[in-house]
């Protein structure tokens, strides 16, 4: 493992304007890991995902990436240190095709080879390929969010930001998607996945972190914690054992 590959945030306070959302986040993320992040709504995991990607005011702390603090970054200049982000909702561009939305996808890249990048795409994803003069709008929400990803991964990222993507999709769709994010991560991309769906993001993730109020509470594998201790973490913040230490 390269050591300078690790995303390591520290004492991280953010939110929106005046409004503090994140309230000391500490974590290491190890190149090539596979990273749920739960939590009640509201916690801050979106707020967390928005915050690596330039989009929130930083107040405090620091986020090391390949030995730069790019907490300060705007996420245009975090995109090109390898960062992507596929944030909440499906479908960019809903009235373009699959490949329109593709090039859209390429512009972003400095000195994009729109084809090349289009084709690397199709290539990981070739359920798009067979979709590629379809509307995207027209496209299944499985589909649809496989586009998004793809948009993202066009980017050749080093780290893949995730948000939500099961909501409101089918659990046949909701296969399809993880299936890929599993694929993208055996070929060594780091995946850093906000879930709802506690259950499929514990069957897909390495190491399973929780948030609750702008703070990590938990951190370890899926194997370390039932699905009924998870709830309990949600609910109160704490495990049953330390509850009844405190009574
Ligand atoms: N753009 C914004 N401006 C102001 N407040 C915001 C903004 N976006 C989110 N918030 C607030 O930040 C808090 C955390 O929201 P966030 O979306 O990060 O939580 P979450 O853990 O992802 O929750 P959920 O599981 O419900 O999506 C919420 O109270 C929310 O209302």
């Amino acid at each position: 493992m390269v050591a300078d590959s690790n995303l390591s945030i520290k004492g991280l306070r953010a939110g929106y304007g005046n409004l503090d959302i994140l309230n000391g986040v500490d974590l290491d993320i190890p190149a090539g890991q596979f990273v749920a992040l739960m939590g009640p709504n509201g916690a801050g995991k979106s707020t967390l995902l928005k915050t690596l990607y330039g989009m929130t005011t930083v107040k405090e702390g620091s986020i090391d990436w390949r030995g730069e603090d790019i907490a300060a970054s705007k996420s245009r200049a975090i995109l090109g240190e390898g960062i992507s982000f596929v944030p909440q909702g499906r479908c960019n561009f809903p009235v373009m095709t699959v490949d329109e939305n593709l090039q859209m996808a390429a512009y972003t890249i400095r000195d994009a080879k729109v084809k090349a990048d289009r084709d690397y795409v199709y290539d990981l994803f070739p359920i798009l390929k067979t979709r590629r003069s379809t509307l995207a709008g027209n496209m299944s929400g499985g589909e649809q969010q496989l586009l998004e990803v793809a948009m993202a991964v066009l980017q050749r990222p080093k780290v893949l930001l995730v948000d939500e993507p099961s909501v409101g999709l089918s659990p046949a769709a909701i296969g399809i998607v993880f299936d890929e994010l599993l694929r993208l991560h055996a070929d060594g991309m780091t995946i850093l996945l906000v879930e709802q769906n506690t259950k499929k993001a514990m069957e897909v993730a390495q190491r399973a972190v929780i948030l609750r109020l702008g703070k990590v509470i938990w951190d370890g594998t899926p194997e370390d914690i039932t699905h009924d201790e998870l709830g309990e973490l949600f609910l109160t913040g704490k495990m049953r054992g330390e509850l009844e230490a405190a009574h």
